[in-house]
């Protein structure tokens, strides 16, 4: 381990994140009836340039007027290149109830960008007297991003969950696909005449949850668009949580369900955890540093692991 310690992520369920535009307060109540997490009201791509000022109203009066229970409760503002984003900033702080938790910040290229959004959001909240500060929420989303991956996640002490954008990704990448994530027919190796799928989003996953886990964030896959797809929802998510992930978008409360499954450790991986625990208090009483659990190794690092499972299953118990 080196010297520095690696910080713990906020301890929070993040297993899904249900989005809804901004401009379609119907589904609000909707949204905050969900199993889902984490709740992103969207001012960005999902609304319409001439409905950007509705969906400001729409959203301000809903995070004071709906019960969101105990969910976090997010907006995703617009982005840097736009000239929405400011007043997004400026109308929530100033205007929103504090059950407002969090902001999401799109397509994000550098450091530099979450020190402008920190910048307005202090200034704001100290001219309001605001005393809960809001938490930061990015979208790696393009060639920019991805590149500073790293600096992003350290921006700002605000920062507490990253997710990546494939279908922004895809475009700013010159990515050949109009397909928002998942499995891309033309990502394959051939031998022997048969065709081998690979999955051309590992990289960029695997790039946010080591950027994510050296400075105490939580790494999130963002969205899968064809939502009639459960199995292939079902396929990306797997990957991602294997890989670290926390969570994934729904872009569809069908989605919702999905996700929770599987970011939700399984009863048996939780029991085989608390077994390899035990098998190590064992082997340390022993004087061992190692022992065999179902005919495999485990040592000090299967500590490590059987703890990220059994912590996960005790956070999302509460
Ligand atoms: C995708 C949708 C436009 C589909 O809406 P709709 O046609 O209404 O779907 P259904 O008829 O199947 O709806 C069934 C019932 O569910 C309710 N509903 C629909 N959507 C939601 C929702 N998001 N949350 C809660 N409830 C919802 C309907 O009202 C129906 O209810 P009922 O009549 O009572 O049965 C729509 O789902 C939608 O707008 N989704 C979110 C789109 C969005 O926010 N997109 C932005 C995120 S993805 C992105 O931005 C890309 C990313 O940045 C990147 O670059 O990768
Ligand atoms: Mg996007």
């Amino acid at each position: 381990m080196s010297f520095r310690i690696q910080p713990a992520a906020p301890a929070r369920p993040n297993r899904c994140q249900l989005f809804g535009p901004g401009s379609r307060p119907a589904i609000f109540e909707k949204m905050a009836g969900s199993a889902a997490d984490v709740i992103n009201l969207d001012l960005e791509d999902s609304v319409a340039p001439d409905d950007k000022a509705e969906a400001r109203k729409n959203i301000i009066q809903a995070i004071g007027d709906v019960d969101w229970g105990n969910k976090t409760l997010s907006v995703r503002i617009n982005g840097l290149d736009t000239p929405y984003w400011y007043r997004d900033v400026v109308d929530l702080l100033e205007q929103a109830s504090d059950r407002l938790d969090q902001i999401m910040i799109p397509k994000v290229g550098c450091a530099g960008d979450i020190y402008a959004v920190d910048a307005l959001v202090t200034a704001v909240e100290r001219a309001k007297g605001r005393t809960k500060p809001i938490a930061f929420e990015v979208i790696i989303e393009s060639a920019a991003g991805i590149a500073h991956v790293e600096e992003i996640a350290a921006a700002s002490p605000r920062m507490e969950a990253m997710s990546l954008g494939a279908a922004d990704f895809a475009a700013s990448m010159g990515m050949q696909t109009t397909g928002i994530g998942g499995t891309q027919e033309n990502y394959y190796m051939i031998r022997e005449g048969v065709k081998h799928w690979s999955d051309p989003w590992h990289w960029a996953q695997a790039a946010i949850v080591a950027a994510c886990r050296t400075h105490g964030v939580l790494p999130v896959d963002g969205p899968f668009g064809d939502f009639s797809d459960d199995e292939g929802y079902v396929a990306q998510a797997r990957r991602s949580a294997t890989l670290g992930m926390v969570g994934k978008w729904a872009i569809h409360p069908k989605q919702v369900v999905l996700a929770n499954e599987v970011f939700t450790p399984s009863e048996e991986a939780v029991t085989e955890a608390r077994e390899i625990l035990a098998a190590m208090e064992k082997a340390k009483a022993e004087g061992a540093g190692a022992t065999v659990y179902k005919g495999r190794l485990v040592d000090i690092a299967s500590i490590k692991q059987a703890e990220v499972v059994v912590k996960q299953a005790e956070l999302i118990a509460g």
